[in-house]
C-alpha cells in the first residue's frame, strides 16, 4: 500500500487546472446502460471509482476504454444484471446501476452498499421510488433484488433530499412508460449534469435543478456525446491548498457558479479571490486566515464533501469556528488525525469546535475516507516537519493526480510503498 510523505513549510505557486468531476462521471456513465451503442465522454477524470464503474459496466456487457480524460463506452446490450460485492464494497456509488438496469434489463442484483467511514448512507429512498414504479424488490444474503416488466412513471417523493437517489430515478423514470415527478428532488449541480445527459439520449425533462422534476419516459433512448462538467469540490479543495500556505495560485476550469456559497465562505476568512474570467480565479492569500463557522447543507448550502478541507484550514485561523455537518451523522473522522498534527479541536454533538493554533505538527496520521484524506494533505503542506499519510487510495478514489499537482505548485510530497 502507498503513503503520501509531506514536508510542510512550502508555499504554493503558479498555475493548476480543475479536473472533470467524479460526481457527474460515475451517474453519467451508469446511464449508458440505458441505450446500446456507442458513446465518447469527455473530461472523464481518471480516478479509481472510475476505473471501478468501468470495471463494472464490463460485467454488465459494456466495453469501456479510458484514454487519458476521455472515456470511449460500447454498450453491447444482452441481459447481465448482476453488481457483485467485490466492486461494490470498494465504491458505493456503484449503486447507480440499480435504476438504469432495472429500467432497461427489467432486473437487477445489486450488492447492498454498506455503510463507510462517515455513516450508515442506507438507500432506502432508491428502494422505496423504484417499488413505486413498480418494481419487485426484495433483500436477501445482502443484495438487492429487483425486477419488473416494464417500470411505470409516478409521483415519488423522496423524504429527505438525496443525490443519488436522485440520480438512480431519473435513469430508471427515462425508459419507464409515462411520466415519472420527483418531489424534493436534489438539486447538485451532478444531478443537473447527470439531467443534460440524459437530455442528449433524447429523454424530455422538465424542472431540472429544482426540486420537483418531471421526467417523460421513453421506449428507446439513443447513446451519445458528451463533456461532463469540473469538479467543484476539487477546485475548492485547490483554493483551500492555496490559501492555507499563503500561497499565489492561478486555477484554471473552476466552475463557479456552483461555488457562489464556498466562494462566500472563503471571502469571509480572508482569502482573496481575483476572478481572471468565467472560469479562471488567482487565490492570494497574504494575511492570516480568520475564523469562521460553517454548516453544511444540501446545494446551494455549503457542500459536506469540503467541510473537511475547510476545517483543516479552520485549525490555524484566528479565532473559533464551529463546523456543524448536518448531512452524515460522522463525519469527522479526519478530527482525531488533525488532532495528531496539533489541532485544538473539540467535538460536541454534531459540531467541531476549532480553536486556531499557531502552528501544525507532521506526524504519522490515517486517512479514513476520501474527504479526509484531502483535508490531512492540506494540514500537511504547512505543518512542521514530515507528515506521513496512510491508506491514500482513499485520497485516489476521488482526487486526480493530487500530489502531482500540488508538487508543480511547489509542494514537497512524496509516494512512496509503505507495506502496510
Ligand atoms: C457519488 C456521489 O455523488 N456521492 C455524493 C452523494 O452521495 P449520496 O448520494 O450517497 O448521498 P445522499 O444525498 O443520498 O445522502 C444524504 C443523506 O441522506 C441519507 N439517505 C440517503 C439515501 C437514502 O435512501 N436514505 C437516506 O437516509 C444519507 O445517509 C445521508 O445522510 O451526495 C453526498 C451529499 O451531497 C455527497 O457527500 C457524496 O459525495
Ligand atoms: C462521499 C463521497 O463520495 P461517495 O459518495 O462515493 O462515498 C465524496 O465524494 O466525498
Amino acid at each position: 500500500m502507498e503513503k503520501l510523505v509531506i514536508e510542510g513549510g512550502y508555499r504554493l505557486s503558479g498555475e493548476v487546472e480543475v479536473s472533470g468531476s467524479k460526481n457527474a462521471s460515475l451517474p453519467i456513465m451508469a446511464a449508458t446502460i440505458l441505450a446500446e451503442g456507442d458513446y465518447f465522454i469527455d473530461n472523464v477524470p481518471n480516478l479509481r471509482d472510475v476505473r471501478t464503474l468501468s470495471k463494472l459496466l464490463n460485467l454488465l456487457n459494456i466495453e469501456t476504454e479510458q484514454k487519458q480524460n476521455s472515456l470511449k463506452i460500447k454498450n453491447n446490450g444482452g441481459n447481465s444484471f448482476e453488481a457483485p460485492y467485490e466492486l461494490v464494497k470498494t465504491m458505493r456509488a456503484s449503486i447507480l446501476v440499480l435504476g438504469p438496469l432495472l429500467g432497461r434489463r427489467g432486473k437487477a442484483k445489486v450488492s447492498l452498499p454498506g455503510g463507510c467511514a462517515i455513516g450508515e448512507r442506507p438507500v432506502d429512498q432508491h428502494i422505496k421510488a423504484l417499488k413505486a414504479m413498480g418494481a419487485k424488490i426484495e433483500i436477501e444474503h445482502g443484495y438487492i433484488i429487483a425486477e419488473c416488466e416494464r417500470l411505470k412513471g409516478t409521483d415519488i417523493y423522496f423524504d429527505l433530499v438525496t443525490v443519488t437517489g436522485t440520480e438512480n430515478i431519473m435513469m430508471a423514470a427515462a425508459c419507464a412508460e409515462g411520466e415519472t415527478t420527483i418531489y424534493n428532488a436534489a438539486i447538485e449541480p451532478e444531478v443537473v449534469d447527470l439531467g443534460n445527459f440524459l437530455r442528449k439520449m433524447g429523454v424530455k425533462i422538465e424542472g431540472l435543478g429544482t426540486k420537483t422534476v418531471k421526467i417523460y419516459g421513453k421506449e428507446t433512448l439513443s447513446p451519445t456525446n458528451y463533456r461532463v462538467m469540473n469538479d467543484r469540490i476539487e477546485a475548492a479543495t485547490l483554493i483551500c491548498a492555496a490559501a492555507i500556505t499563503g500561497g499565489d495560485v492561478k486555477i484554471l476550469g473552476v466552475p463557479k457558479n456552483c461555488l457562489t456559497t464556498v466562494i462566500e465562505k472563503f471571502l469571509e476568512i480572508g482569502v482573496e479571490i481575483e476572478d481572471i474570467d468565467n472560469e479562471t480565479v488567482r487565490i492570494l492569500s497574504k494575511k492570516k486566515l480568520k475564523a469562521a463557522d460553517i454548516t453544511t447543507q444540501v446545494y446551494p448550502g455549503f457542500p459536506t464533501d469540503l467541510q473537511a478541507q475547510f476545517m483543516a484550514l479552520m485549525t490555524v485561523a484566528e479565532g473559533v469556528s464551529v463546523v456543524t455537518e448536518n448531512i452524515f451523522e460522522n463525519r469527522f473522522m479526519h478530527v482525531a488525525e488533525l488532532k495528531r498534527m496539533g489541532a485544538n479541536i473539540r467535538l460536541k454533538d454534531r459540531s467541531a469546535i476549532v480553536t486556531g493554533v499557531e502552528k501544525l505538527s507532521g506526524a504519522h496520521v490515517m486517512a479514513s475516507d476520501l474527504r479526509a484524506s484531502a483535508s490531512l494533505v492540506l494540514a500537511g503542506l504547512i505543518a512542521e516537519g514530515e507528515t506521513h499519510i496512510h491508506r491514500i487510495y482513499h485520497l485516489d478514489r476521488g482526487y486526480e493526480k493530487f500530489d502531482e499537482k500540488l508538487n508543480k505548485l511547489g509542494a514537497k510530497i512524496k509516494r512512496v510503498e509503505n507495506g502496510d
